[in-house]
């Protein structure tokens, strides 16, 4: 195994974050891993897990690092970049870990222009907490990892974070940033926004009956909200980042919910079991 970078800066040493840093160590990265947090507990954790061997509140940690790795929501994003920028050292790369790309890619391209090559990246794993506490090991293993090169991207520093994300086990996907935010609306942002809802609803529902609903849930409810114990702060972000295709994704949900709503109005039998019988199929054929 090839590790092509000495020191590693993790900027937002949250669950993310951590679980990057957790499983560079369990891969053997031989190496110094750093982080960077605005929270204080999120530093002093890490180093009394040993998950990280250095920490700091202050971004000119980032100095010695030959990798930069963004993990923090993705709202502040510019603010961090306008802070990490004059402590980078020339050859240093510059990714991210970060639920939406498009436009922010490029955003961050701008930002770092003359300054360091930035390689978006998005790794398709995780879990409902937050906080570099609750670091998973070998989350990475067999996920897939989704770089997302546009026409600046270094070549170089591309393969190097493919190759990085290789040696933590991950499956690496290209994909064209504004497609990625496409895909992933549909299929990571719309059903925690429905997460969301539906305990909303729950809520709401309540209220009506005077009874605490949330009482009587069993499994059903369980595996269809556990998302909707998401860190708000982050989904709130992505939520305002992609907006435009979460919106069409919500469309589209809407128009699915109506059908049923209809069929059931309607009583049409024969109807509402072809729609779940078709639901029921696309649902199994995902590994
Ligand atoms: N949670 C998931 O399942 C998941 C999966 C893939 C990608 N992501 C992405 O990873 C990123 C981090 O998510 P997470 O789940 O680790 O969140 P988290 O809340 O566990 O961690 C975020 C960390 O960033 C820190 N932070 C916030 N603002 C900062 C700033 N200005 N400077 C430095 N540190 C700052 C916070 O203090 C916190 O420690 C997000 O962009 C998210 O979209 C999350
Ligand atoms: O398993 C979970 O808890 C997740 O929500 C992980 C999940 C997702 O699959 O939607 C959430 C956001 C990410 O950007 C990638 C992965």
């Amino acid at each position: 195994m090839e590790w092509e970078f000495n020191e590693i800066c993790i900027v937002g040493l949250g669950l993310i974050g951590g679980s990057f840093a957790l499983n560079l160590k369990l891969k053997g990265f031989p190496g110094k891993i750093t982080a960077v947090d605005i929270n204080p507990e999120a530093v002093e954790k890490g180093i009394e897990l040993k998950i990280i061997d250095k920490g700091s509140l202050k971004y000119s940690i980032v100095s010695s690092a030959d990798l930069v790795v963004i993990a923090t929501p993705v709202g502040v994003y510019k603010n961090v970049i306008e802070n990490l920028k004059p402590y980078i050292k020339e050859g240093t790369v510059v990714t991210d870990l970060g639920s939406v790309k498009g436009k922010l890619v490029y955003t961050c391209e701008e930002l770092l222009k003359g300054v360091a090559p930035f390689v978006g990246g998005h790794p398709i794993a995780g879990t409902e907490k937050s906080g570099v506490e609750n670091a998973v090991e070998n989350l990475f293993v067999n996920a897939k990892f989704v770089v997302t090169p546009t026409e600046n991207t270094d070549r170089d520093a591309l393969e190097k974070v493919k190759n990085l994300w290789r040696n933590l086990g991950s499956e690496v996907i290209e994909m064209e940033p504004f497609y990625h935010d496409k895909v992933f609306a549909a299929v990571s942002h719309l059903p925690h926004v429905v997460a969301y809802s539906i305990v909303s609803a729950i809520d709401e529902l309540s209220e009506d009956l005077k009874t605490n609903l949330f009482d009587y849930t069993g499994g059903g409810f369980r595996d269809f909200t556990r998302i909707a114990m998401s860190d708000p702060v982050m989904w709130r972000d992505i939520c305002i980042e992609n907006s435009e295709n979460i919106l069409r994704s919500i469309e589209s949900f809407k128009r699915a919910i109506e059908e049923v709503e209809r069929l059931i109005r309607a009583k049409d039998k024969e109807k509402l079991k072809e729609f779940f019988e078709k639901a029921r199929e696309k649902r199994s054929l995902v590994k």
